[in-house]
């Protein structure tokens, strides 16, 4: 376990991640000769983000790639802020020192000032561009070549005689900024004592396990150098399973957490992180506790469920694991953000329809951010996911893969309705038509949750005695969510909104559930308007990268959609733009970007929040669903 280290490779496009991760097999000897292999890996863009998000929650640890002359770049800093969230330990890698106009410094200062990290460089590059030949390691004060046709001997020298003054300052520097976090190196250091490099080597790692530090490793992966003293810098620093914190939760102890790797009463656990539904069945990714030697083989069978867990799995497990295997976990809460944009799906025929479910529910098992659901007034299919890309790809997967000709709506942006203040109800549902009639009052009044509230939608009975029956509860409560599902503006879910009810009547005979149920249906329709509801639209967090000369054109055109610029940056001859942008307004963005800035723009772009909508474009939604429903 020791020497097991389970890391992940982030950085922007292009920068070498690839090229990198190639090596890095090549020189652990999984594989054998450079080129052999293709490298499955997860795409940065925000369609897939779900990806990215399971991947970062099973890491102990990972590598983020700036490219020495690019710098960081608008996902550089997406990638970094998600391995900040799961509190991914990392190390940064600047690479492509052998391109012209490579320059480390920079980008460490980028790192710096950009991303806000603690960090300073652990080696000195020996030239750079066409004349970058190696390393030398701060920590060990050696240098480094690499030579053999793949780099793959790495000889070991003494520090070039014109290189020490370098040395000496960086090596400084890093004691600097290490002793800034890390107590022990800093008493030694303002005592003036000298470090050797075993307690700088310690101190370094303390404070990257700790995520107080990053250091910074440089290198070629494409000319074969500096990647094996990086892979040794993953081994020094950054910390392996037993020394993370990693938790999956109980099912047998109601959800309680526990940890995986190094669990302290040695029992077998696992984390199930991924599935895969594949021709022979389903696969599950899982990460374990502990460390297997030889083959195990495992058969199981899950029961879908939606929420905070994703998927509970019973598992059978053979041989001696059955014996040693007393539970199995599986995935707690991961960052699964909520569906931004829908569209409806048909099958052409009603034959396929098998065909057409079986493709949906596979997508739903395997993706926690793609969702499906009716449209309660057309009754049509409608899949939900994190950007118009998303949803096209499972399209065609359902034409390609299930062979189903379907028809495809138009996608359109998930707005959500909420109310703003307290209003009251007083709905009696009464009907006497022969047999048996049908009565239910209930009292009460809505109002909105609190912001920070953890639940979107909150029913509580104050009732004090018994003016409705106990019994008929349930069937109120599930009348105002049914109605709440879709609320009166445009037929959207309301939101943060707490239903209160406080009394009611009922009669003896002609009360019923349905009759309950009915009348807070009503209830809600009646009270709605008077407690003042909104629209919500999702915002996106827009980041671009522009040559400058373009720039007052992207930024007036982000006015233009009714985005508000929160940032603006000079990185070279490019301007970075932060924006936050309505999702209704970005339909079809990648293309004008291109034709506004002659393709050399490049723009990434997440999901913010829901914040309310101007009253002029409340008007206009309101008055095209009214539109729709009259045609209807
Ligand atoms: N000069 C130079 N080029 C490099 C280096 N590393 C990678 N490249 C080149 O940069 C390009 C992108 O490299 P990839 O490894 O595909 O980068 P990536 O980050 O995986 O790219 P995406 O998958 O598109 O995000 C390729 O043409 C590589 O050959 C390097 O160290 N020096």
């Amino acid at each position: 376990m020791e020497r097991l280290r389970n890391i992940g490779i982030s950085a922007h496009i292009d920068s070498g991640k690839t090229t990198l991760t190639e090596r890095i097999l090549y020189y652990t000897g999984r594989i054998h000769e450079i080129h052999e292999i293709n490298i499955i890996d997860t795409p940065g863009h925000v369609d897939f983000t779900i990806e990215v998000e399971r991947a970062l929650r099973v890491l102990d640890g990972a590598i983020l790639v700036l490219c020495s002359v690019g710098g960081v770049q608008s996902q550089s800093i997406t990638v970094d802020r998600q391995m900040r969230r799961y509190q991914v330990p990392r190390l940064a890698f600047i690479n492509k020192l052998d391109r012209m106009g490579a320059d480390p410094w920079k980008v460490l200062n980028q790192a710096r000032s950009k991303l806000r990290h603690h960090s300073a460089a652990i080696q000195v590059p020996i030239g750079l561009e066409d004349d970058f030949q190696g390393l030398i390691d701060l920590v060990k004060l050696k240098a480094y070549y690499f030579h053999g046709s793949n780099g793959e001997k790495v000889v070991t020298e003494e520090v070039p005689a014109h290189m020490e003054a370098i040395v000496a300052e960086k090596r400084r520097e890093l004691i600097e900024v290490v002793s800034e976090v890390d107590d022990k190196l800093a008493d030694a250091f303002l005592a003036d004592e000298p470090i050797s490099s075993s307690d700088l080597e310690e101190a370094i790692r303390r404070a990257t396990v700790a995520r107080k530090f990053i250091p910074v490793f440089m290198g070629s992966a494409f000319k074969n150098k500096g990647v094996q003293p990086l892979l040794d810098g993953v081994l020094s620093y950054l910390p392996c399973p037993t020394e993370v914190s990693n938790f999956a939760l109980d099912q047998s102890k109601n959800e309680d957490k526990v940890l995986l790797a190094g669990n302290p009463d040695g029992r077998l656990v696992a984390l199930a992180f991924k599935l895969e539904e594949g021709r022979f069945g389903q696969l599950t990714f899982l990460r374990f506790s502990h460390q297997f030697l030889g083959n195990f083989y495992a058969i199981g069978h899950s029961r879908g469920h939606a929420g905070k867990l994703l998927l509970y799995l019973e598992w059978i497990v053979l041989q001696e694991i059955l014996l040693r295997m007393d539970l199995l976990d599986t995935m707690t809460s991961m960052n699964v953000p909520e569906p931004v944009m829908s569209l409806a799906v048909q099958p052409v025929s009603k034959d396929s329809g098998g065909q057409f479910s079986k493709a949906l529910n596979r997508f739903q098992k395997e993706d926690p951010t793609f969702r499906v659901g009716l449209d309660p007034e057309s009754g049509q299919t409608i899949i939900s996911g994190m950007g118009e890309l998303h949803l096209d790809i499972y399209v065609e997967r359902i034409r390609r893969e299930y062979k189903v000709d379907a028809t495809v709506g138009k996608p359109r942006v998930n707005f959500r309705e909420t109310v703003t203040q307290r209003a009251e109800f007083d709905y009696l549902h009464k009907k006497q038509t022969g047999g048996q009639g049908q009565y239910g009052r209930v009292i009460g009044f809505i109002e909105p949750l609190p912001a920070d509230s953890p639940t979107k939608f909150l029913f509580e009975n104050m009732m004090v005695g018994q003016a409705i029956p106990s019994g008929f509860i349930p069937a109120i409560e599930k009348g105002f969510k049914e109605a709440a599902n879709s609320g009166s503006l445009i037929g959207h879910p309301v939101e943060n909104v707490r239903i209160v009810l406080t009394d009611g009547a009922s009669h003896a005979v002609d009360s019923s559930e349905l009759a309950f149920k009915l009348a807070s249906i009503y209830a809600f329709r009646q009270c709605y308007a008077a407690a003042k509801p909104v629209i919500l639209e999702p915002i996106m967090l827009v980041e671009l990268k522009v040559p400058t000369e373009f720039q007052g054109t992207v930024a007036g055109d982000i006015n233009k959609r009714k985005g508000v610029i929160v940032g603006n940056d000079q990185d070279g001859d490019d301007s970075v733009i932060t924006a936050h942008v309505p999702l209704n307004n970005m339909f079809g963005y990648s293309t004008s970007l291109r034709s506004m800035t002659q393709g050399k723009g490049e723009f990434t772009m997440e999901y913010k929040d829901h914040l309310p909508v101007s009253q002029d474009v409340q008007m206009q939604l309101v008055n095209a669903y009214k539109a729709t429903k009259a045609a209807e």
